[in-house]
């Protein structure tokens, strides 16, 4: 389906080393000099799921498939780059194609690691890269609302509809506001006209605080200062050491966990960076359950069991009847699909059932 989460930030702040730990490769060139990426790296993720593995063990299923999400490695960007600083424009297209923001912010002190500003300050990073967008988005719908102000005037049915959203975007970004602060409670309508605008700074973001090695279990200075500033904004956190991430993902599970173990963490700092990157794309989970596999699957918040089964298959939706739905709770507590039946608890759901995060489902269709 293509999710993608783009990593974005200064130039030299560890977003291909931490691209290549995500997508346990060395696909991506990582390197102490700037601008060391130029064109865009996108990789596949599994999205780490600890329901699908208890599921695959009551259904006894020989294979166990996590859903995907893509991440992409881009340029560095620079203050001016809206004017075309630095790789400029070239980097701000390739960050309106992805559907959400990982921010990578350098919380780590190294003196032999260049930063392109000369100090390390996180939240002043942070604030050089959004005031880039900002900027670039003003330019864009500065420019643009002029057209739709006119059709507007004429009564344009078009213009009428997305005006609204333009002017609120426009007022924000006049106030030096990113224009994602409208996507708190927003309806569906609004949001889809929001998209439609393409704005930078309408996609939601999710900082990254990379530490040093040492400071990668417990933060530090750095990342506490991002962590307040991203609070007041309603954005969420993940402390990690790219450094070590990228270490970790080359080793086998064993030695992880005693790498792991001796660094006093209890998971892949990766592991919770890709869960929030999913929930910042806004997506659920479903399971499908069976003596072959068990597969998680991916759908927008929202989606209805028709869509859903979509995602399976096209077949599956054009031909929808109907799916047999268990709740995941229900699945695990009653011990599999037979049970759950006996118990009253396996669903039949029709066209207009919205898919609910966890639901292990069974379409009926035809072709
Ligand atoms: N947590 C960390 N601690 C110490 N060094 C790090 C850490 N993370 C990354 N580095 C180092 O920082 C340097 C830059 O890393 P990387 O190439 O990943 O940056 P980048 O953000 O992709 O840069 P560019 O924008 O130029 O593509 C590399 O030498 C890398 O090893
Ligand atoms: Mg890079």
């Amino acid at each position: 389906m293509g999710f993608k989460c783009g990593i974005v930030g200064l130039p030299n702040v560890g977003k291909s080393t931490l691209f290549n730990a995500l997508t346990k490769t060395a696909a991506a060139q990582a390197a102490n000099y700037p601008f060391c990426t130029i064109e865009p790296n996108t990789g596949e993720v599994a999205v780490p799921d600890e329901r699908i593995s208890r599921i695959a063990a009551i259904a006894k299923s020989k294979e166990v498939i996590p859903t995907r999400i893509n991440f992409v490695d881009i340029a560095g960007l620079v203050r001016g780059a809206s004017k075309g600083e630095g790789l400029g424009n070239q980097f701000l297209a390739n960050i309106r194609e992805v559907d959400a923001i990982v921010h990578v912010l350098r919380c780590f002190e190294d003196d032999d690691v260049t930063h392109v500003e000369g100090r390390i300050d996180p939240v002043s990073d942070a604030d050089t890269v959004e005031t880039e967008l900002m900027l670039a988005d003003l330019e864009s719908l500065e420019r643009r609302i002029v057209q739709i102000r006119k059709r507007a005037t004429g009564k344009d049915k078009e213009a009428l509809t997305i005006l609204p959203m333009m002017e609120q975007a426009l007022a924000l970004l006049q106030d030096s506001k990113p224009v994602r602060l409208l996507l708190d409670g927003i309806a569906a309508e609004d949001l889809a006209i929001l998209k439609g605008l393409n704005l930078l700074t309408s996609k939601p973001v999710l900082y990254v605080c990379n530490v040093s090695e040492d400071d990668a279990a417990t933060g530090n200075a750095h990342s506490e200062a991002v962590e307040k500033m991203a609070a007041q904004q309603g954005a969420r956190t993940v402390v990690i050491s790219a450094a070590i991430e990228s270490e970790i993902a080359q080793l086998d599970d064993v030695e992880a966990k005693d790498y792991l173990d001796a660094m006093g963490l209890e998971e892949p700092g990766l592991d919770r960076l890709i869960r929030e990157g999913y929930g910042l794309l806004n997506l659920i989970t479903f399971f499908t359950a069976g003596p072959k596999e068990s597969r998680a699957w991916t759908v927008r918040r929202g989606s209805k069991a028709p869509q859903a089964a979509g995602v399976i298959h096209t077949d599956f939706e054009k031909g929808f009847i109907r799916a047999q739905t268990i709740a995941y709770g229900d699945y695990v507590s009653l011990g599999g699909e037979t049970a759950a039946k006996e118990a009253g608890k396996a669903r039949d759901e029709g066209k207009e059932y919205v898919v609910q995060d966890g639901d292990v489902m069974l379409f009926k269709f035809n072709v």
